[in-house]
């Protein structure tokens, strides 16, 4: 008996998290709020004139000339000369470089350190988020402006390395950010769908983690470039910057001893600071708007956040003995969580379950009663706090509870393929259908960009979608739930799979699309001889589809018969009481009248038709 703990989806989770917003039209939205047009126009132009200096004036800006000191506005000095002689206009635009440069140093470096460690930890959590998290408590616990001084004293004046220092000061405030929205993104059912479908963590970071940070990152970043302005400015007014360098803090150094001959000396790094810093501040704000961060972005819904499990003790589950065809065998499998107190809940209680190719096993039961969890163990994807264990969890002879993760990866995608509950949630709102389909077929079954552009095509339509091409193309909130449900029917069979988990696959649809997502699936497994394993608490669903059932309570299976005669003579009173809550005085399908079509969804299905790739 040895024990799995792999990460997954199934782990509790605050309900409507949000969502990677969608990218597109963010510059335009930019571009439409004039506060951002001026503030960006703002910050290019100081860009601009720090970048022409030595062509907007001939003077230096530390040349001091004694016998020239505050001389007036006007002439040789266009904004005359500060208390040692030096040219204002040449500071102003030479130290508007320092302030860039320091600016840009204090983002590169607190980037560098604080993104790939707050992916990591947000991601993998366990040890390495522990440890980078003490280290992040730790750094901002430390006094900045002690440790600047400290570092300065030590190491020489230096604006750069003040900046750098300070870089690393601020790096936690990136690492918390960063972390808590891949947290957040960790838990979608878009990213369980990724992992389901085989991609490995990289890719998985890459493609779905990355561009959600990316936007939080950009409104810090631009938003730490105005911070580091003010903190660079307080240094060098306080002696630390570089003393080769023209400032805007320096300036204001300057200016402050000659306040009373020449107060207006004070006036042009203020406001060369002022402008700045508010500047970054409004078009940081302008960005949130921009890219739909902080409270307007669109919201996804996610799994419910769980409860732990009755205790209390339930009939003896029946086990048998798996068949040596079996694709799938599952023997005395159980699954357990600590709890708080000390003690282990146990969720999944000794299931034991066999399934043969070109077979669909149903799993009901109600809400609570184990059946997602036995799904997620046989995909492996149970939270790491979950303790697995089974007599025997094989498939097609293979042992999955050796496999490596990697292995098991692997599998996933590949050879085991899985339809979620909640078709909207599992695609990633910012990629377009097309991306989502090929990218498991280009991984697993290393096809070029044309071949699996080609089978994805000829998979929409074999799922019954009648625009293929227009579908491809799209992105997900432009299509309807059925669709989307039937596109990931098609991305689960994508890759040829010989085992298909579907955990509620209608239970988000109508009834009529259920109906035709039924037929669809029922021809799919006869085409393709696919084992089914259903998790579903609809009987509907059950006798449409199962060959066989297992009927779940508290963790259980205490009933395993052919569907026709769990139907016609249940012999376990749970079993009796679920059929007599659900089917009484539900009308039958046929009785269903007929649904006015929609005219966003396909034609029912040709039952008959086979021509998808195989
Ligand atoms: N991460 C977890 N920690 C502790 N308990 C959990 C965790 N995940 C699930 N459970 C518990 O496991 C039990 C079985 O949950 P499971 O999701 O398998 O039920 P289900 O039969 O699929 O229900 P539903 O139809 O509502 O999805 C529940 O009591 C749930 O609270």
């Amino acid at each position: 008996m040895s024990v799995l703990s792999d990460s997954g989806p199934a782990g509790p989770a605050p309900v409507d998290a949000v969502a990677s917003p969608p990218r597109q039209g963010a510059v335009r939205r930019l571009l439409r709020s004039p506060v951002a047009v001026v503030a960006l126009v703002w910050v290019l132009l100081v860009a601009l004139l720090a970048a022409l200096a030595p062509l907007l004036t001939s003077a230096s800006p530390t040349a001091s000339q004694i016998t020239n000191a505050l001389a007036p506005m006007g002439g040789a000095n266009l904004l005359g000369t500060d208390g040692i002689g030096r040219d204002v206009l040449a500071q102003l635009l030479y130290g508007a470089r320092t302030s860039i440069v320091g600016g840009v140093i204090v983002v590169v470096v607190s980037l560098a350190l604080g993104l790939p460690a707050g992916i990591v930890a947000g991601y993998y959590r366990g040890r390495f988020d522990a440890v980078a998290s003490w280290i992040a408590n730790l750094l901002m616990a430390l006094p900045a402006i002690i440790v600047l001084l400290v570092v300065l004293a030590q190491f020489g004046r230096s604006t750069e390395l003040g900046m750098a220092v300070f870089g690393v000061i601020i790096a936690p405030g990136v690492f918390r950010l960063v972390r808590a929205s891949v947290l957040a993104v960790r838990e979608e059912l878009f990213v369980d769908a990724a992992r389901v479908s085989g991609l490995s963590d990289g890719r998985i970071m890459r493609r779905h983690v990355l561009p959600v940070v990316i936007a939080p990152t950009v409104i810090q970043a631009s938003q730490l470039l105005g911070i580091a302005i003010v903190i660079q400015a307080g240094l060098e007014f306080l002696g630390l910057g570089s003393p080769n360098q023209a400032s805007w803090g320096g300036m204001l150094s300057d200016a402050f001893q000659n306040i009373y001959a020449e107060p207006r000396l004070l006036l042009f790094p203020g406001l060369a600071i002022v402008l700045t810093v508010t500047a970054f501040s409004l078009l940081g704000n302008a960005l949130r708007d921009a890219l739909g961060v902080g409270g307007r972005m669109p919201r996804v819904r996610r799994r419910a956040t769980v409860v732990a499990a009755p205790d209390s003790d339930v009939p003896a589950p029946v086990v048998s003995e798996p068949p040596g065809d079996a694709l799938l065998a599952v023997q005395d499998l159980r699954v357990s969580y600590p709890k708080g107190d000390g003690s282990v809940s146990e969720v999944v209680r000794g299931v034991s379950l066999a399934l043969r190719r070109g077979e669909v096993l149903g799993l009901v039961g109600e809400s609570g009663s184990g059946k997602s969890q036995t799904a997620f163990a046989v995909l492996g994807l149970l939270p790491p706090t979950a303790r697995t264990s089974a007599e025997r969890l094989t498939f097609d002879g293979t042992d999955l509870q050796r496999l490596s993760p990697a292995e098991r990866n692997r599998l996933r995608g590949r050879r085991i393929g899985y339809i979620p509950q909640e078709p909207m949630s599992n695609l990633v709102p910012s990629f377009r259908i097309g991306s989502q389909l090929t990218e498991p077929m280009r991984h697993h079954l290393g096809l070029s960009r044309a071949e699996a552009r080609r089978r994805a095509l000829d998979l929409l339509a074999r799922v019954g979608i009648q625009d293929p091409g227009r579908v491809f193309d799209s992105y997900p909130h432009e299509i309807s739930g059925g669709m989307a449900q039937r596109v990931l029917i098609a991305g689960a069979v994508s890759c040829d799979p010989e085992l298909l988990i579907a955990d509620e696959p209608t239970t988000a649809l109508d009834v009529t699309v259920q109906a035709e997502v039924l037929d669809l699936l029922r021809s799919l497994v006869a085409e393709r001889d696919l084992g089914v394993v259903l998790v579903t608490h609809d009987f509907g669903v059950v006798a449409d589809l199962c060959d066989t059932v297992a009927v779940m309570q508290e963790g259980r299976i205490v009933e395993e018969a052919p569907a026709g005669r769990l139907f016609d003579a249940p012999e376990h009173e749970y079993t009796r009481m679920l059929l007599s809550s659900t089917l009484e005085n539900s009308p039958s399908r046929q009785d269903l009248p007929p649904a006015v079509p929609d005219p966003d969804e396909p034609e029912p299905l040709p039952l008959s038709s086979s021509g998808g790739p195989r």
